[in-house]
């Protein structure tokens, strides 16, 4: 095209738009000119968007695509703010007029829909067809956890899903069957019956680890709680699944394990090493640890090692890690390499959140004077003089207050995004449906801080507040409870305590409190976690005694949704134990 052309076809119609009345548009640079038809042509596309997003978002018509969130560049979309402020992007994008409501935003180039009002969230945790997100998992377990792109195409190739019989017309290998595998182990040990004895494991470790404390019955100080939970609780933790071997000959695995997990947020973002190689250096240092474990336990495991419990073992730890060296190693692609990557993610999932909301429930209660004395009154009530290894988990969870404080911390600071998809069939979701193929996500950091639904005592404990008894339901007390009144399910019934006692439940608010996610995909060491949180309560409260200096606890704003954010300055205390 000539320059005569460009004119004919650019220069000449600008010249009757009302927005530059006294510019001459000849005389602007042939780019400008360009730039302002570019320009006008967003911006009129724009509006339109903005006027149709609000027509969809008004209609009453049900089974709609939710409406598409308005962005000024097409292809790109919602990308920038996505990734850059994430939290405020995605509270924008997931609310009309003051309520959680549903969208469809578009990041570079991909469709996401975004469901947070309560009707549809109910639903899309019911859904049958919903499966794991296998791209995702794939983006995760390549970017997060460094695993090689041969056993990716492994992953890739699964299109079995998650369930025993795999799904119509897949005809992948039973070996290669990674999605099930995966799902299948992490059932067997968290939920089933190894969930007892990894507790058990937990409890025992724990008390060894604080019985060997430097701190005496006079006042030690320490510089940082979360460092303190880091290194004693995380390294139990970690203990109970992976065994004592793994920490043994690693003695840098835990502080590399928290290293990494600082890192997340530069992984996410998908930062380069060149620019920041910190988190690729730590992410290599604790993937050939863990190769150098592996190599150690298969030179000393035999089956007669296994503990009393049928699941531990000195050497490999559980019977979900014997079950994954087995699995894995059968699959397609998959060496020690792939397999380490896998385990960085399980070392990562064990402890990462677990170990913060346990320290922040430890920390809530002695910061209350009045809390920790209910908490010991109540302990004592519940099992007097019983040794703490003595008491039964199953029981201590039943604890009214204590199960409070653990989902209010959750709650409180518990900030997930979880993605879902449905590789198979259209989800009909009420107002909304979701089509085959779409992957949505759904954000806990905004039920969680929704001021139209939890009960605050008219005001008295906002919901960005901590309030020990959010969770507990008295009932001669029609106010208490952790839904206000207005909104509160009448289909539910109501949570009732034996003999007038004051209950806990968290039954019908999976659309508003999802720490661990929901349906199919729901975090399967949830079970685990409240024993962790509400064992260690008790041991804490009853060996020792800890004072929080005076600070403000503020938290950093950092993990794009990928859980428990930590504390911007340290949290400096003094310990001691009980006499
Ligand atoms: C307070 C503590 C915890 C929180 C808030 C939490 C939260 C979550 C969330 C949100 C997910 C993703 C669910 C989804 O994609 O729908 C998840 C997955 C997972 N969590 Fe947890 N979790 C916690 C503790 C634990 C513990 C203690 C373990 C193991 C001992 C664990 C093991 C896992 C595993 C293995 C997955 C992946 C499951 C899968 O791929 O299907 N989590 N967790």
């Amino acid at each position: 095209m000539n320059s005569l052309d460009w004119k004919a076809l650019v220069t000449l119609p600008l010249k009757k738009v009302a927005v530059l009345p006294y510019a001459q548009v000849e005389d602007l640079p042939k780019f400008s000119v360009i730039g302002v038809i570019i320009a006008l042509a967003l911006a009129f596309n724009y509006g339109l968007q903005v006027i149709i997003y609000h027509q969809q978002n008004l209609s009453l018509k049900e089974q709609q695509l939710p409406p598409k969130y308005p962005t000024l560049i097409p292809w790109l979309g919602s990308a920038l703010p996505f990734l850059l402020d994430n939290a405020n992007f995605l509270r924008t994008a997931s609310s009309y007029a003051g309520e959680l409501a549903s969208s469809r935003i578009t990041v570079a180039g991909k469709e996401l829909y975004l469901f947070q009002d309560r009707d549809t969230v109910r639903r899309l945790w019911k859904a049958q067809s919903l499966s794991s997100p296998i791209p995702f998992y794939v983006h995760v377990l390549k970017h997060f956890f460094g695993m090689h792109n041969r056993a990716l195409t492994t992953y890739r190739a699964d299109n079995s899903g998650a369930s025993p019989t795999p799904n119509n017309n897949s005809n992948v290998l039973e070996k290669n069957r990674l999605d099930y595998l995966t799902h299948e182990g992490f059932k067997r040990a968290f939920t089933g019956p190894a969930l007892a004895p990894t507790a058990r494991r937990y409890m025992k470790d724990l008390a060894r680890r604080c019985e060997d404390l430097n701190v005496s019955d006079d006042w030690t100080d320490m510089p940082d709680l979360v460092q303190f939970f880091r290194t004693v609780h995380g390294a139990a933790l970690l203990q109970a699944v992976f065994g004592p071997s793994l920490l043994k000959i690693n003695p840098d695995f835990m502080d590399d394990a928290w290293k990494f997990d600082d890192s997340i947020p530069w992984l996410a973002r998908l930062v380069p090493s060149f620019v920041n190689p910190e988190p690729y250096r730590t992410r290599e240092r604790l993937r050939n640890q863990l190769k150098r474990w592996y190599k150690y336990a298969r030179e000393n495991f035999s089956d007669d090692c296994i503990y009393e419990d049928g699941d531990g073992d000195p050497y490999w730890g559980s019977e979900l890690i014997r079950y994954q060296q087995k699995k894995y190693l059968q699959a397609d692609n998959f060496d020690d390499d792939a397999l380490a990557s896998a385990d960085l993610a399980l070392v990562w999932g064990t402890v990462g959140n677990a170990i913060p909301t346990t320290m922040l429930s430890v920390y809530h209660v002695f910061k209350d004077p009045a809390l920790l004395k209910r908490v010991r009154e109540g302990l004592e009530a519940d099992f007097g003089q019983t040794t703490l290894l003595d008491i039964d988990p199953a029981e201590l969870i039943k604890s009214t207050l204590l199960s409070s404080i653990q989902a209010e911390v959750l709650r409180l600071y518990v900030n997930v995004c979880v993605m879902v998809s449905s590789p198979h069939a259209d989800v009909s979701l009420g107002r909304w449906w979701m089509p085959k193929g779409g992957t949505a996500l759904v954000s806990s950091g905004m039920t969680h801080m929704d001021n139209n639904y939890w009960n605050t005592r008219d005001g008295l404990y906002p919901v960005r507040s901590f309030w020990a008894d959010r969770f507990v339901t008295y009932s001669h007390d029609q106010s208490s409870g952790p839904v206000q009144l207005a909104v509160r399910d009448k289909r539910q019934s109501e949570p009732r305590g034996k003999d007038g006692k004051p209950s806990f439940s968290v039954q019908g608010l999976e659309a508003s409190w999802m720490p661990y996610g929901g349906g199919n995909a729901i975090c399967p060491g949830r079970f685990l976690a409240k024993r962790v949180t509400l064992f260690t309560i008790a041991l804490m409260t009853r060996e020792f005694d800890i004072e929080i200096r005076p600070h403000t606890l503020e938290m950093g704003s950092w993990k794009f949704g990928m859980g428990v954010e930590k504390p911007k300055k340290p949290i400096a205390f003094r310990i001691r134990r009980r006499k």
